[in-house]
């Protein structure tokens, strides 16, 4: 199936800034694309670094887009990887997405050349601790 058409430019942001993406270690490129509640579009690559762990993922660096941008809310994601296979965030960008977006808002995910998987972040992170716990 062909990219669902709505979601062209989110796609195209996610792979612009996938091609900058900073991965010599893995070197898998991950971009990542959030239609934010402004309208705008905010991407951020993944950030390897010598010392492994503190690297970072592609997310995080979108959603600092964002709020440097301007945007509070994440409406929509779109993440992009190499190959076939969808790149769904890892677990810790799971509940960074979930910091700022509701649980019905859909995480896109997928390769390159793949068919899109269209999840939802409560699909992802089920029964998951959020800011309405601390009572944000
Ligand atoms: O959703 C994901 C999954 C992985 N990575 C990055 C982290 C690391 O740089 C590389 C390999 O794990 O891919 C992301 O940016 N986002
Ligand atoms: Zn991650």
């Amino acid at each position: 199936m062909p990219l669902l058409p709505t979601d062209q430019t989110l796609f195209d942001a996610a792979e612009a800034v996938r091609a900058k993406a900073y991965a010599p270690y893995s070197n898998f490129h991950v971009g990542a694309a959030i239609l934010a509640d402004d309208g705008k579009i905010y991407a951020g690559c993944n950030v390897e670094n010598a010392a492994y762990p503190v690297g970072n993922c592609a997310e995080p660096s979108a959603i600092a887009a964002m709020l440097a941008g301007g945007g509070k809310r994440i409406k929509r994601i779109y993440v992009t990887g190499p190959g076939t296979t969808p790149v769904t965030p890892c677990g810790g960008c799971r509940q960074r997405i979930r910091e700022f977006a509701d649980l019905d808002v859909e995480v896109i995910s997928h390769g390159v050349d793949g068919t899109p998987l269209v999840m939802t972040l409560g699909d992802l992170l089920p029964h998951s601790f959020g800011p309405e716990f601390l009572g944000k």
